[in-house]
């Protein structure tokens, strides 16, 4: 079985605002409540993809009941543990100001629920496959992901990792398959702004040092890199497009990387899939229907290349 894991759900509130302007009253001309939060949308991909799993992490109040009550509409397995105070995070994302978003910080997580996630987490099994995916509250450490891969290092599973900062780099050390930073991520993990191909190879590479299996570098319009366990490099430029939403476009990167790494366990396969899925919902309004991804992963096949040209990214 597959699980996700989200410390950190959120509904998403995505609102158009034609010219928005700091210190004005702004009105939105298009706006849309989701579910979201990194594990949870990976969930929603794969299971647009046909590939079953189960999302695990925490909600809290009204929020968090209507983050289940949408992935029980659509039919996904979950796990959730229900905190007693506060509520699920509302992050707003400015979808007509690219990239603009607030994300909130989450509720409490409570030694005694934490543990209730360790123990769910103790029923994993050898050939199982672990997504730790998003931020955390602020009120735990970082290194809870880590303790989590400690607590699990002695099975054979497949830890996917999509995380920031201290949260991504202390889990290193427990060789995850896969990491997923963006450019911005990575390089700020080296306190460095990538400008290039080549600094991302090399961040990448580091990475790698650090004990990280495959990484995967999402470079939003500029398509990605692979970094393979084997220091073989492939990239995609991103199809062309209408960008329509990018909320969870990373996501459903994560998501098409592993379905088709699981359908043919061949990370050139996986590797399109992930740009495929990424880019088919850059270019949707919600995240891509599977329909979306097979047509999108046509196009993306072909633009699949052994290492890379050292371009300036746009
Ligand atoms: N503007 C875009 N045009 C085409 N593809 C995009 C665009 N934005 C994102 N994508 C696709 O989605 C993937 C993940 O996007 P990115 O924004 O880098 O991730 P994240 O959401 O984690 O920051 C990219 O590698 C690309 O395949
Ligand atoms: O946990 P974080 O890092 O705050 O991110 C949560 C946000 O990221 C998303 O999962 C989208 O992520 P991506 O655009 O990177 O795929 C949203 O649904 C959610 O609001």
């Amino acid at each position: 079985m597959i699980y996700t894991v989200t410390f950190n759900p959120s509904l998403d509130y995505i609102v158009s605002v034609p010219d928005f302007t700091l210190g004005l009253t702004n009105r939105t001309s298009h706006e849309m409540i989701l579910p979201g939060g990194k594990g949870i949308n990976v969930s929603m991909v794969l299971k647009n993809l046909g590939v079953d799993n189960t999302a695990l992490g925490f909600i809290a109040g009204f929020t968090g009941e209507k983050v289940r009550q949408e992935l029980e509409k659509l039919g996904i397995k979950n796990a959730f543990i229900q905190l007693d105070d506060g509520f699920t995070r509302i992050n707003v994302k400015l979808a007509s100001t690219e990239g603009t978003e607030i994300n909130g910080i989450g509720p409490t997580i409570s030694k005694s629920h934490q543990e209730k996630l360790l123990q769910q987490l103790d029923t994993l099994k050898k050939g199982d496959a672990l997504i730790l995916a998003g931020s955390i509250p602020q009120s735990l450490d970082d290194d809870i992901y880590s303790n989590i891969l400690e607590r699990l290092k002695e099975k054979d599973i497949t830890i996917v990792v999509d995380a920031t900062k201290e949260l991504l780099v202390k889990v290193l050390k427990y060789h995850p398959f896969l990491v997923k930073p963006n450019v911005f991520e990575l390089g700020e993990i080296f306190d460095t702004e990538i400008k290039t191909k080549a600094e991302i190879a090399h961040y990448a590479k580091e990475l790698q040092k650090l004990g990280a299996r495959n990484v995967l570098v999402s470079m939003a319009g500029d398509g990605a890199l692979l970094l393979e366990e084997t220091g073989a490099i492939l990239t995609a430029k991103a199809p062309e497009g209408t960008l329509v939403n990018s909320v969870g476009s990373g996501d459903s990167m994560v998501a098409g990387f592993l379905s088709g790494w699981f359908k043919k366990k061949d990370l050139r396969h996986a590797f399109s899939m992930g740009v495929a899925a990424g880019s088919a919902s850059a270019f949707s309004q919600y995240l891509a229907t599977e329909e979306e991804i097979l047509a999108m992963n046509e196009i993306v096949k072909g633009k699949v290349e052994e290492g890379y040209e050292n371009s300036r990214l746009n």
